[in-house]
């Protein structure tokens, strides 16, 4: 459904130059919900602006639901549906006749009846609420309204720019369950933005993770979690007369022969550590920092996350680098 090469775009302006988005090749079957993954500024509204034709690329190539993205810029318009961040919609008009203009936009027939279905589908029905402005609905509601605007024409394939971002916790619950349904019930392929970890864990049937412009990890969020195998333990060192970074180093020191410890991070002032068997080698570990008079204030253990996979794969944390 989507396919490309080599995708990048230059900024040149009065402050410089950017390189937003360096060389992104990504490939998406049909059917697929697809996460794309990364901190602000990581190049993700710059690629999604690209392949849905609103940014021409600097270079690279790619074919979106069939059409080649420079060729045929309004062969490709015609087969995608987009939600942009913070949607489209003029706050003051009626859904419904935002729907209708959309509708008449892509010529669609039978617009009513498609209107309705849509409404249904995405529970917009009740309550006369499509008699509404936007601006008189919840942010759940605007959000399924934006994407009922994306889907109008019914495209093969649907982009969503950081669908949830503002969202309390269950009307992105509720969001997601109609993004799951887009897919399950109509074959729609999806690719989304997001910066939540979580989201895209729950969501997504694979995830690309952005970074500076450049993909830095893909799989399936199991997959990418296997890829952080082990456990995750966290310690928290204690003063000991010495500064937080002294501690710190003598900590990492004490571990980094230890056969359990595959890898040792200072982040934060805690010591990170990717350890196999974490309940295992847990005692060995506190041995080995009690010998070389490292104090500790507290431990944790977990099992790794996609914060994890992001720590390993661009050597910082996603939430310090949003
Ligand atoms: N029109 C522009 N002119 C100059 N620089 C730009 C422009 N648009 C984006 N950039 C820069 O390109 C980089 C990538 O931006 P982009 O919006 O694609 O990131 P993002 O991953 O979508 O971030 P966010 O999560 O904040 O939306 C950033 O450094 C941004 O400042």
């Amino acid at each position: 459904m989507i396919e490309a090469r080599g995708l990048a775009r230059t900024f040149t302006g009065k402050h410089g130059t950017v390189e937003a988005v360096r060389g992104v090749d990504l490939s998406v079957a049909s059917g697929e919900v697809v996460g794309f993954l990364g901190p602000n500024g990581a190049g993700k509204t710059t690629t999604l602006r690209m392949l849905t034709t609103l940014l021409a690329p600097t270079a690279g190539t790619a074919t979106v639901a069939g059409r080649d993205l420079r060729a045929d810029p309004a062969g490709v318009r015609r087969r995608i549906g987009y939600v942009a961040q913070g949607g489209g919609t003029d706050p003051s008009v009626p859904a419904r006749e935002e729907l209708e203009l959309q509708a008449r936009l892509y010529g669609v027939t039978g617009a009513d009846a498609r209107i309705d279905e849509l409404a249904r589908r995405l529970e917009l029905d009740g309550d006369g609420l499509l008699r509404r402005p936007s601006a008189a609905m919840s942010g759940g509601q605007r959000r399924r309204l934006d994407i009922a605007l994306g889907l109008v024409h019914r495209p093969p394939l649907l982009f969503l720019d950081e669908p949830t971002t503002g969202l309390d916790p269950q009307s992105r619950g509720n969001l997601w369950e109609h993004i799951r349904r887009l897919r399950d019930r109509d074959g729609t392929t999806v690719f989304l933005t997001t910066h939540y970890l979580d989201e895209a864990d729950a969501l997504c049937d694979r995830i690309l993770i952005i970074d500076q412009g450049q993909i830095v990890a893909e799989g399936s969020p199991a997959e990418l979690k296997r890829r952080v195998s082990g456990d995750v333990v966290t310690v928290e060192l204690g003063a000991s007369g010495a500064s937080p970074a002294q501690v710190a180093d003598r900590a990492r020191t004490a571990l980094a022969g230890h056969p359990a410890v595959r890898e040792a991070v200072v982040l934060n002032g805690s010591l990170r550590l990717t350890v196999d068997d974490g309940e295992r080698s847990l005692m060995g570990l506190i041995r080995a920092l009690d010998e070389a008079g490292v104090e500790l204030a507290a431990l944790r253990m977990a099992r790794p996350t996609l914060d994890d996979v992001f720590l390993t794969v661009t050597g910082r944390s996603l939430r310090d680098a949003a």
